[in-house]
């Protein structure tokens, strides 16, 4: 059984088809990558998938319930979450007191304003445990004003996880990273790897080939491939889409993984 299924999904803006009669399969927990040229439609796909945006037409089941017309929040609730982006975090407050606050909204309903002090021991802890999984536990009494960038994708990827996700949706999380960084979260989200599904929008190929499992490829708000990295890499339609922007990408370092 597969955790989603996606199908004859259409998106349009005014004239232009953002996402047209697209499908697509995401198993328990692989990682499976969705990659295109700029504007190909990826953020808009990630949108109607978390529930940010609403398609025109087709359909979306998530463990076999239709989620179509949930809401975001609904959704999140039904364990598909969309990694948090740092905009929403509390800058002048710490790692771990942002981490709280995301636990605490799981929490919410076992935690009553009446008992705060209670509340706090409760989330305190595994909140700190989420920031240790994502390589922050030493930085947890950070202020995240102070942090770096990479350390702001890891934090923002603590606050996703503290949902306990069955599927996570990832859109960029290497975006600005340092090659070190981007190594650091490629080498982080292979962890997950089994834990949650993830369907993960990326433009570093070295992460995308060393971590899908499979990888659909968009293109004009089609999906013109899906298959294994190895299938990609050598697929012809796939390496034309890619000529004239950056087709030696396909043949990254990492993607010979
Ligand atoms: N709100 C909007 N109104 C009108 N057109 C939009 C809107 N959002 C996106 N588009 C257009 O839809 C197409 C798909 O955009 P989208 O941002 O989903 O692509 P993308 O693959 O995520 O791009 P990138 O790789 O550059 O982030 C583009 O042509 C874009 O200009």
């Amino acid at each position: 059984m597969n955790i989603l299924n996606v199908s004859g999904l259409v998106k349009r803006y005014g004239g232009l088809t953002a996402t047209d009669h697209f499908d697509l399969s995401v198993a328990p927990g692989e990682i499976h990558a969705i990659i295109g040229p700029n504007g190909a439609g990826k953020s808009t796909l990630i949108g109607q998938i978390s529930g940010e945006l609403r398609p025109d037409e087709g359909r979306l089941v998530f463990e076999e319930r239709d989620i179509t017309a949930l809401p975001i929040g609904r959704r999140a609730r039904l364990g598909l979450a969309r990694s948090y982006q740092i905009t929403s975090v509390l800058h002048e407050f710490t790692a771990l007191e942002n981490v709280m606050v995301a636990v605490n909204a799981q929490a919410g309903k076992r935690f009553g304003c009446w008992q705060p002090m209670a509340a706090a021991h409760a989330i305190a802890g595994p909140a700190l445990a989420l920031l240790e999984q994502v390589g922050l536990g030493e930085r947890a009494h950070v202020p995240v004003a102070e942090m770096a960038h990479g350390e702001h994708r890891q934090l923002e990827l603590a606050m996703a996880l503290a949902s306990s996700p069955r599927l996570l949706l990832l859109d960029e999380p290497m975006a600005g990273m340092s090659q070190a960084e981007s190594a650091q979260m490629t080498a982080l989200l292979r962890t997950l790897k089994g834990r949650c599904a993830i369907v993960l929008v990326e433009h570093d190929m070295d992460a995308v080939f060393a971590l899908a499992d499979r990888i659909t490829v968009l293109v004009y708000g089609r999906a013109i491939a899906c298959g294994t990295p190895a299938a990609i890499r050598a697929d012809a339609a796939v390496r034309s889409a890619y000529l004239g922007e950056d087709e030696a990408v396909l043949d990254a370092e990492g993607a010979h993984a």
